[in-house]
């Protein structure tokens, strides 16, 4: 059975919920039984999935060294496609399975279909096929008539040619296009942390401190960042959260007491 109507009276709060690699393989049903309940609640959930470690799994398994930069993963020609399959032909049809599992129907998209993530190179020389996204085309998003859309990370450029999008970037563009209410960046751990504690709301300044000083690294550049931008865009709520929905909330500002 199908919870979620388009048809209902008043419009939804739609939610983006950004799903991190990291933390995909132990998803509970318990997770996705959350999700049933919100959209129990009223809300239109759209998914976003990322898949770095399946991804470094294909390419390992190919011996294609992929050294990563500022989060992003620099990726060449030899690996395009290998990013490709596994994201759209491994990890998506999961997550959608994981979905259906919980009584809610789920249709998987990715961001070169319909043209739903134009992009383009974002260095060639510095990262090869990694895209910056130009335009996102929601159209397809809202054909959908209440199945939750599971998107993946992959972008299309003018010329047919598909790049590898961070996840955090692709959710963040996907987010502002649709004027969603909140974006939520699920992840491995419970929000930014800060000499071991979570820190539980913070803002754009702050942060930029954290990356300046190495507190925030790796894969957490890239959240930032497009939390960072959701606000910019006027998306009223961003928290990067673990399962547990336990995390950071980052707002344009914080007043002070
Ligand atoms: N200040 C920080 N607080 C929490 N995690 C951080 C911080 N700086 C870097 N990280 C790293 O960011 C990781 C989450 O990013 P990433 O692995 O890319 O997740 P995802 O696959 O969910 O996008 C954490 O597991 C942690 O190793
Ligand atoms: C350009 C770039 O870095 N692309 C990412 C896409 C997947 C992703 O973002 O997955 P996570 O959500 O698990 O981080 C990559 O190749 O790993």
């Amino acid at each position: 059975m199908t919870m979620y109507r388009s048809t209902q009276a008043t419009e939804p709060d739609t939610i983006v919920i950004k799903l991190g690699g990291s933390l995909l393989e132990r998803l509970t049903p318990e997770f996705f039984k959350g999700i049933h309940q919100m959209i129990h609640k009223g809300k239109r959930i759209i998914i976003v999935h990322g898949g770095g470690p399946a991804i470094n799994r294909s390419l390992r398994q190919a011996q294609i060294e992929t050294p990563v930069i500022n989060g992003l993963r620099v990726t060449p020609e030899n690996a395009i496609s290998l990013v490709q399959t596994t994201l759209i032909g491994s990890v998506n049809p999961w997550i959608v399975h994981q979905i259906e599992q919980a009584d809610i129907q789920a249709v998987g998209l990715n961001g070169f279909d319909g043209g739903l993530i134009k992009a383009s190179f974002l260095d060639k020389e510095v990262y090869g096929f990694v895209g910056k996204i130009d335009d996102i085309n929601p159209s397809l998003i809202y054909m959908l008539d209440g199945a939750v859309p599971v998107i993946s990370c992959i972008g299309r450029t003018a010329d047919g040619q598909a790049l590898n999008i961070n996840a955090d970037t692709a959710a963040e563009k996907i987010a502002a296009a649709i004027h969603a209410d909140e974006l939520l960046f699920v992840t491995d751990t419970p929000g930014i942390k800060v000499n071991g504690e979570t820190v539980l709301m913070t803002h754009p300044d702050e942060i930029n401190g954290w990356i300046e000083d190495g507190t925030i690294y790796g894969g957490m550049i890239p959240k930032v960042q497009a939390a960072a931008g959701c606000l910019k865009a006027d998306i009223p709520a961003v928290r990067i959260v673990n399962e547990m929905l336990e995390g950071t909330t980052i707002l344009k500002e914080v007043a002070v007491q």
